[in-house]
This record gives C-alpha cells, structure tokens and sequence, in this order.
C-alpha cells in the first residue's frame, strides 16, 4: 500500500527515500482532508516527514495542511496519513476520468450551486474525486469519507457566506467523530494474505 504514494509522484526515488528512512509498510492509507490532520497524531511508533524534506514530493499549499506524511499504527494496523493532499486548484493536474466536484478555490456562486441541485448532486467539494480515480486505476481498493462541513447556498437572498476558516472549524469541532470512526474501521478490517481487505460491520 506504500506504493499508494509512487502512483501519486511517479517518481521511484521518492519511494525508497521513503522505504529507506521508516521500517512501517503500511496496509492503510489515509488522506486526512481539512481540519481532520490531528488523527495522524494518533498513531503508535510514529516516523513523520514533511513534504518539504522528502525528494520529489509536491508541497502543500493549503491554511490548516500541516504537509507531513506520518506513518505508524492505528489499532494495530501500519498506516500512513497524509496530513495534506493535493488539489487541481494549487496547480495539479487531474487524471482523465468521470467525477463530480469543483475546482476551486473559490466555492462555487449561486448559479452553480442550482445547477448542481439539477443534476443531482447532494454533496460538493474539491478533492476526493481525483484521488479515487488515481487510487482505483492503481487497482486500490478505497473508502472514501468526507465530512459535510456546510450547507451550499443556493438564494441571492441568503446572507450566510461559506468561507474556508468555517470549513477548518466544523473539522475542528468534529475531528474526534471522524477519527473515532476511522480508527473503529481500521479496528475492524481484516487484512487476507492476498492482500484484500475485509470490513467486519
Ligand atoms: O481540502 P479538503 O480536505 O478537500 O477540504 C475542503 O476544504 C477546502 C474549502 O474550505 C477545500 O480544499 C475543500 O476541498
Ligand atoms: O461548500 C463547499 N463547496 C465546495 N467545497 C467545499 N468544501 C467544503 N465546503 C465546500
């Protein structure tokens, strides 16, 4: 599952960087979205690096991605958390495929929030979709789990503004939940020889 981060820099040197510098080989892997990084805090036996320090890698640019890859265990699972991702909106390409989110920075106007209601869209953000298709044509299997931070405003009328400080915040309040929900997940995942992964409910 390490080599989760190879498909993301198509770069092998910043793998064995990786794989020289911790014992951990993960079976998990985790992209801690807004305001949810304090549950790579955490982990057991942790080995953490910044972005900045590991050859290769992208940087986050983001107010609250503290940009440190953390590996280590979560019930005694390895994992490795992304305390940061990446989005199309810092300058990063998108991989051809079919999903439904926004580009961002800005959130979307009025006009587009209707349009997507058309469409029938119930939940909108700016990662994710990208980082399902990478991880889905690398053949990972993945669970992915946002948080709904805020209500879209779809009135001209509505004075409510959505803004990325109240974003980090709703993260900020409900970051115990999400990590508890994860680390009960993980708890239960039973991990085959052949690698595949089972979730007990
Ligand atoms: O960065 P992630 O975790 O996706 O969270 C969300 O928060 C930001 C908007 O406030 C956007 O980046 C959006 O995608
Ligand atoms: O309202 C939103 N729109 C798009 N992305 C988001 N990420 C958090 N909230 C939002």
């Amino acid at each position: 599952m390490y080599q989760i981060y190879v498909f993301m820099l198509c770069c092998c040197k910043t793998a064995d960087w990786l794989m020289s510098q911790t014992r951990h080989r993960p079976q998990v892997a985790i992209i801690c979205g807004s305001g949810l990084g304090m549950l790579a805090d955490t982990l057991k036996c942790q080995d953490s690096f910044a972005y900045s320090d590991i050859p290769g890698f992208p940087q986050s640019t983001v107010q609250g991605h503290a940009g440190r890859l953390v590996f280590g265990e979560l019930k005694g699972k390895t994992c490795v958390c992304m305390q940061g991702r990446f989005h199309m909106y810092e300058g990063h390409s998108l991989c051809k495929g079919v999903y439904a989110m926004v580009g961002g920075p800005n959130f979307e106007t009025i006009a587009e929030a209707r349009l997507l209601h058309r469409l029938g869209v119930d939940a909108v953000g700016m990662s994710t979709a990208p980082e399902v298709v990478v991880a889905t044509h690398c053949g990972l299997r993945v669970f992915g789990l946002s948080l709904i931070t805020n209500k879209v405003n779809t009135h001209y009328e509505d004075s409510e503004s959505v803004n990325h400080e109240g974003v980090l915040e709703v993260g900020r309040l409900r970051s115990h939940t999400v990590q508890q929900l994860v680390t009960e997940l993980i708890s239960r995942m039973e991990i085959n020889n052949n690698n595949t992964i089972n979730t007990a409910v």
